[in-house]
């Protein structure tokens, strides 16, 4: 039998072009030092046990009442639809689903991809334990990182991998499963989240093209902003989709003008800036124009993102609160609620402004994270055994 497997995938935060990336433009994002961990190990029971730690269940289903589906998923026309397969299987009163959607939604990724990858092999039970510090439905890709660990747990266990296959070759298998799993979350996701948290570092992405990975030049800073309201991702791409493809004034031309951002927000990390440790230089001067012009682009992207209609009072009092103190700040992922980034350059003047907008937001009761960007993307540990139980 094989052993445990513990894999783990962090968050990532947009820096510019969220929903325009839906539309093939260009989007730059990078990892945050969140992760989500999947714990897996093969078992005797012919039973799929998922148990989804931070939100308190288990879902335990007989491999044998899945055969249903395994011939089924390969004639779906979408992988969202697993759903109604699931669905039907609910009402036929042979697996119960929980009321809260976001369960409902990792049960079905989970079957989608247990059914599709493990079918040949499905007498075997599994069991599979998740626990994540990133926040559920906030903009910082915890469906990302589940759906890219759920699925390098399931290529592992059939054996589509093992410890001597190169990173790479791993990469691109388990992000095309991974897109597929964020498809049943999302319907229509660009594959920008998938592909950051599974590459790691800071990436620049065009759905369709290759993902460029880079190490930005210019020190950034961000703080983290979750306003703690709860929003849905598919829910905001399909409300963009509706005003886009009914030509809504503006919007098409909102969606052009972020793609220009997020190019010029690329050119701008991809200088190497060395400063001297002291003094006035010309390359501190140089740094200065450059935070500077991030600045601008940072609101630039949420003026164009408001008039999406995607920002929300909560990340509007975000914005507002760091206008204030002399900062930019813009909505992150799917918008509606959840996250804020505000940039905080390296060569403010006036550090006191910074607790000063610490204190705004917390006055609002919203949360504010200090976690690094660009770490590393998917790992994966084959000597699983060596972590404590997380039950
Ligand atoms: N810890 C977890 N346990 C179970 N399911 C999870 C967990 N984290 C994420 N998920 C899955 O991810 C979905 C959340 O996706 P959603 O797109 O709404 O938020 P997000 O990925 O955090 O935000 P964004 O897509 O804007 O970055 C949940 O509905 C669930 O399917
Ligand atoms: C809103 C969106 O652009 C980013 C979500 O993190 C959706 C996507 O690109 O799939």
């Amino acid at each position: 039998m094989q052993t445990r497997l513990v894999v783990s995938c962090p968050g990532k935060a947009i820096l510019t072009g969220e929903h325009a990336a839906v539309y093939s433009k260009a989007v730059v994002a990078a990892t945050v030092d969140l992760r989500l961990r999947v714990f897996s190990q093969p078992t005797c029971d012919k039973l799929l046990s998922l148990n989804f730690i931070e939100l308190g269940y288990i879902f335990v289903v007989p491999i044998s009442t899945l055969s249903c589906i395994y011939g089924a998923i390969e004639s779906l026309s979408h992988p969202g639809d697993i759903e109604l397969l699931v669905r039907k299987l609910a009402s036929d009163g042979k697996v119960s689903l929980p009321k809260n959607a976001q369960l409902a939604s990792a049960i079905f990724v989970a079957i989608y991809l247990y059914c599709s990858i493990l079918a040949s092999s499905a007498c075997s039970g599994l069991s599979l334990s998740i626990k994540s510090d990133i926040p559920l439905g906030a903009g910082l890709g915890s469906s990302a990182a589940y759906s890219a660990a759920m699925s390098a747990s399931l290529l592992f266990h059939s054996y589509k991998f093992d410890r001597n296959t190169p990173g790479t070759d791993i990469n691109a298998l388990v992000n095309s499963w991974a897109f597929r799993a964020e498809q049943v979350v999302h319907g229509t996701p660009s594959g920008v989240d998938n592909c950051t948290v599974i590459n790691g570092g800071f990436v620049k992405y065009s759905k369709g093209l290759p993902i460029e990975t880079f190490y930005s030049g210019i020190p950034l800073q961000f703080l983290i902003v979750d306003t703690l309201v709860p929003k849905n991702t598919k829910t905001m791409v399909a409300k963009v989709a509706v005003d886009y493809n009914s030509d809504k004034p503006g919007v098409k031309s909102a969606i052009e003008t972020i793609d220009s951002i997020s190019n010029s927000l690329y050119g701008i990390l991809k200088q190497t800036i060395h400063l001297p440790s002291s003094g006035t230089h010309p390359q501190q001067i140089e740094l200065n124009m450059c935070q500077d012009q991030i600045a601008t682009l940072i609101t630039k992207n949420q003026d164009q993102l408001e008039f999406l209609g995607v920002s929300h009072n909560s990340l509007d009092n975000i914005v507002r609160a760091a206008g204030g103190c002399g900062y930019s700040a813009k909505l992150t992922g799917g918008g509606g609620g959840g996250c804020a980034l505000v940039f905080v350059p390296q060569t403010k003047s006036d550090p006191d402004s910074l607790d000063t907008l610490k204190s705004a937001i917390e006055a609002y009761g919203y949360r504010i994270y200090s976690t690094k960007m660009g770490v590393s993307g998917l790992e994966i540990d084959f000597d699983g055994s060596s972590w404590t139980d997380p039950l």
